[in-house]
């Protein structure tokens, strides 16, 4: 292995340029080249890409956002797109693959990995939602955003006694809502992967009225409805008038908390290593306080497994 290529792709995460710069740094240290390839799969198959050196790296460890910028790129899931992205890499040089995003990016990756270049991922999204890992960069600076965002609006919830519909980002997975309805003390959590009961949601807001509470807190994850949609079922079920506000893109942006860096800087070093051994379709990640490396493919087919402990517990210390 002489040359890898790295790229992001997906929704852009808080950490992805600490990562960029881990893999970056650690394949030189080991005297590799490296080729940053802009916009995910998209740059691949245009051939849009250039060597990167020590410095090009430099002064983005702290920064949100990807500095080789990134895509969802619809070609890239045709075989056609594929082939195009194979020759840019034979085209290249290049003889092994760094991806840093979310689950459709580790399965864009896979279909090359089958077309036999190794690809590592490495797992950037704030959904948390990748498959074999406790944690996925970017998820917990979103967490302290959310959690930010939830305390202002408490404040004003509370000055005007009023019900508060805060809708969160997550399109399938309910991990933002969950952890940060938690550490923001939400009175009901709305998420894709439990049912929900509409006569409860109304019982807890009546509940703590009647013992005096001056705010209530509703999040709601976007995979379930929109903010605005649950707005109008209380209303149309109990007549309870509400504010909603839709968080948005604001999640996704900011300078990635300490831990998202050091998980960066962890997992671009081992994503190298892996590569390096010559391993392809493996995945990196976090189990147990552990940074370790799995086979792609087995977890997806296994997929994620949901914390429902958690969940329930959330129930109780709301009640
Ligand atoms: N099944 C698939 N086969 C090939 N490429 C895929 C597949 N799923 C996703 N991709 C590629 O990965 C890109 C990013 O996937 P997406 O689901 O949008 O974001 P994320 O990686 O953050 O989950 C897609 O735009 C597409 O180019
Ligand atoms: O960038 P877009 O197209 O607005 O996508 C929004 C989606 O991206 C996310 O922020 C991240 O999802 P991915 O990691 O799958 O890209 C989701 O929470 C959200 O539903
Ligand atoms: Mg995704």
């Amino acid at each position: 292995m002489k040359r890898i290529g790295v790229l992001t792709s997906g929704g852009d995460a808080p950490g992805m340029n600490a990562a960029i710069r881990a893999v970056a740094r650690k394949a030189m240290f080991e005297g590799l080249e490296v080729v940053g390839i802009y916009h995910g799969y998209q740059g691949l198959i245009d051939g849009n890409m250039e060597v990167l050196n020590l410095g090009s790296v430099g002064d983005i460890i702290q920064r949100g956002g990807t500095k080789l910028y990134s895509a969802r790129c619809p070609e890239f899931r045709t075989k056609e797109g594929q082939q195009k992205a194979i020759e840019q890499l034979k085209l290249n040089k290049i003889d092994g693959l760094v991806i840093i995003g979310g689950d459709g990016s580790y399965r864009g990756s896979m279909t090359l990995t089958n077309s036999g270049f190794p690809c590592v991922g490495i797992p950037g999204t704030i959904d948390n939602d990748i498959p074999g890992t406790d944690y996925t960069l970017g998820f917990d600076t979103a967490l302290n955003t959310v959690i930010d965002c939830i305390d202002k609006i408490r404040d004003t919830a509370t000055s005007h006694d009023r019900t508060f519909i805060i809708e969160v980002m997550g399109r399938d997975s309910g991990d933002l809502a969950l952890w940060a309805g938690l550490a923001g003390g939400a009175e009901t959590i709305i998420i894709p992967e439990e049912t929900y009961n509409m006569e409860e949601v109304i019982g807890r807001l009546k509940s703590g009225s009647t013992r005096g509470k001056k705010h209530s807190i509703i999040i709601v994850a976007e995979g379930v409805m929109s903010g605005s949609e649950f707005a109008a079922k209380i209303k149309e079920h109990a007549d309870i008038e509400t504010r909603v506000s839709v968080l948005g893109h604001i999640q996704r942006g900011g300078s990635p908390t300490g831990r998202d860096r050091v998980l960066a800087s962890l997992f671009g070093a081992k994503a190298v290593e892996v590569l390096l051994a010559g391993h392809g379709g493996r995945a990196i990640g976090i189990q147990n306080h552990q940074v370790v490396d799995y086979d792609m493919n087995e977890a997806f087919e296994k997929g994620e497994i949901m914390d429902s402990k958690m969940y329930q517990l959330s129930k109780e210390l709301s009640i």
